[in-house]
């Protein structure tokens, strides 16, 4: 795995925006594994500037989002539809065709998740994955228990998760029990990942991700398995880390 040790937030997000745009610049038809969460927010501002001011087209590229609430309509103000209309797509070129994010209404579940297993295959997989990592360790909505061969899949929300979520929500209850998530295997099936962690908060799951065991109790201890992972995080996040000298 590569390192990243950066300043702060910002740093962090302007450092992963150049990685991305380079992927973008050097590919006819880029194909970006995009996720959701409070982390790549400064990332997206840093594209959307990409955007506007050093002329980054997005005319060409593809994107697949890792993940997407149970039971939460395209239109519902916390579907993860939302989250990147409003944060990203709506300010660039991209094509909404070209936009991937599975539906979180679709019924039977299962028959969704195979569909959504299967466009990353047609169309990708991603050329470069952008991740956060979760408090326990979580990777998209992978959580503690998940199997490295999962393929996309529907799950039940850690409680943790649940409670880290309701700030966005009006209420704890509204937070969604399920969601449908591409399994460890279908994030490690991109070329390249870029991980982000920034603050105190992920000081613990970075020092386990680098120094614990690769086991199903910490789904993202299976990326130290990929040929091609860059962890980018920032001081905070890489205290505990740097405290015994790493
Ligand atoms: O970036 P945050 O908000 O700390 O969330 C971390 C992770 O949790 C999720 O939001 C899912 O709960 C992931 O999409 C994200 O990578």
């Amino acid at each position: 795995m590569k390192i990243l040790n950066v300043a702060n937030y910002e740093e962090m997000s302007s450092e992963a925006a150049r990685l991305v745009e380079q992927e973008i610049q050097r590919r006819s038809n880029p194909v970006l594994g995009l996720a959701t969460g409070s982390t790549p927010l400064g990332l997206y501002r840093e594209l959307i500037e990409g955007f506007n001011s050093r002329g980054i087209s997005y005319r060409n590229v593809r994107t697949v989002n890792l993940d997407e609430y149970r039971g939460l309509a395209k239109n519902h103000p916390n579907s993860y539809y939302q989250f990147m209309n409003k944060n990203l797509f709506h300010h660039l070129d991209i094509r909404e065709e070209n936009t991937y994010i599975p539906d979180g209404l679709a019924r039977p579940v299962e028959a969704e998740c195979r569909r959504y297993e299967a466009l990353i295959d047609e169309i990708g997989p991603a050329h470069l994955q952008i991740l956060g990592i979760g408090t326990n360790g979580h990777i998209g909505f992978n959580e503690p228990g998940t199997p490295e061969d999962s393929l996309t899949h529907c799950v039940s929300l850690a409680e943790s998760t649940r409670k880290n979520n309701a700030r966005f929500f009006d209420s704890p209850e509204q937070v969604p029990t399920h969601a449908i998530t591409m399994g460890i295997a279908s994030i490690l099936k991109s070329d390249k990942i870029v991980l982000l962690a920034s603050g105190t908060r992920k000081a613990q799951a970075v020092k386990t991700l680098l120094e614990g065991t690769i086991d199903t109790g910490f789904p993202a201890s299976f990326l130290r398995k990929h040929p091609d992972v860059t962890l980018i995080a920032d001081q905070e996040a890489f205290h505990l880390a740097k405290a015994e000298g790493k």
